[in-house]
């Protein structure tokens, strides 16, 4: 008889989940999605449940990986949000079940899962699109992605220069005093990624905040924010400009408003780059649209779940 889940909150969370383990998890995660292999993953388009009084959305993103004995459940909720506003964009809860008997093992908080598992994903496609010899990372917003963007572009690469833009110079000190490592405030977006050989696009904008003329040839674009299909972060130039990688295709067809509204074909997917049957065209300006997966969620708190359990089990 199973007994009740564990709860495993915030700070366990942080503490336990690692970059060095967690890229690793996902790349494979990322390379299983692309096989469409039905014993691998399960991860259908994520239901999204429009909350219209608050301006948000709850998206359930069920994930079944049979071979890997993974069943869980995000639960997230999404908001517009004013700048300003204390309130948080995200919030999210990850449920872990046993796919044997379909019993609750863990529910853990989902904030620092999304934080973390969005940025490596984004990392992954730098590492896979970006040009080795990049000096400068630009970084558009300076929220809860924008950090642990910055954490982890910064453990895997070495930039010679971050820049960073905000709406506000708020959100420009504030992101400041939170990251560990040297960092160049930009007055306008144009000023931040004029040059830059990467730059990641966190906000929470639904109109293009990033123009396709401003960009370096040759650059490599992490497009984040952006997740309904009538909401923009990139324009037109650059989405037809560019080639354009995803994490899933379907979900970018449904989802991406920068893919739907500009017309745009998904070259690959970052998981076929992975299985070697699509290449990567690191020459050219690159695009990887995020979405965020289910399975990246699953991979995530089941590495929480084994670190869990392996400190949980010494004396
Ligand atoms: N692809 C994925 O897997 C995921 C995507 N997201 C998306 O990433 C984006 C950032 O999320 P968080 O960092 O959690 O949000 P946040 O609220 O912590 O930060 C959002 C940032 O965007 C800025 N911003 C808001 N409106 C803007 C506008 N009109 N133009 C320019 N900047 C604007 C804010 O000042 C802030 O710096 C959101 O769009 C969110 O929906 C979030 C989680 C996962
Ligand atoms: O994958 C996720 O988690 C999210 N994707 C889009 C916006 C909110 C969270």
């Amino acid at each position: 008889m199973a007994g009740p889940p564990v709860v495993i909150w915030k700070q366990e969370v942080e503490r336990l989940l690692r970059y060095r383990e967690l890229v690793p998890r996902l790349e494979e995660a990322l390379g299983k999605c692309s096989r469409r292999d039905r014993a691998e993953v399960i991860q259908p388009v994520r239901t999204s449940l429009p909350l219209q009084k608050h301006d948000g959305f709850l998206l359930l993103m069920p994930t079944y990986m049979e071979k890997d004995k993974v069943l869980s459940t995000k639960l997230v909720c999404f908001y517009k949000r004013e700048d300003g506003s204390t309130l948080p964009a995200v919030q999210a809860t990850v449920v872990l079940l046993d796919p044997e008997y379909g019993n609750v093992k863990a529910v853990m908080d989902g904030e620092v899962i999304t934080g973390m598992r969005t940025a490596a994903v984004s990392a992954i496609s730098a590492k896979l699109l970006m040009r080795p010899e990049a000096e400068v990372l630009a970084i558009l917003g300076t929220g809860k992605q924008a950090l642990s963007h910055y954490d982890v572009f910064t453990e895997m690469f070495l930039f010679k220069e971050v820049r960073v833009w905000s709406r506000t110079r708020q959100g420009a000190e504030r992101f400041c005093r939170s990251v560990s490592g040297p960092v160049t405030v930009c007055a306008s977006v144009e000023e931040a990624v004029r040059g830059a050989d990467a730059i990641v696009t966190v906000t929470r904008s639904t109109e293009p905040v990033l123009f396709g003329q401003w960009v370096k040839p040759g650059a490599h674009v992490a497009a984040v924010g952006a997740c309904r299909p009538d909401w923009r972060e990139l324009d037109d130039v650059l989405m037809k400009e560019a080639v354009v990688y995803a994490d899933s295709r379907e979900g970018a067809m449904t989802e991406s408003g920068d893919i739907i509204l500009s017309g745009a074909e998904v070259f690959a997917e970052l998981g076929d780059v992975i299985n070697g049957t699509k290449p990567s065209h690191r020459e050219k300006t690159t695009v990887f649209k995020s979405l965020g997966m289910g399975v990246e969620d699953a991979v995530s708190a089941e590495l929480v779940f084994d670190q869990w359990k392996a400190k949980a089990s010494k004396p």
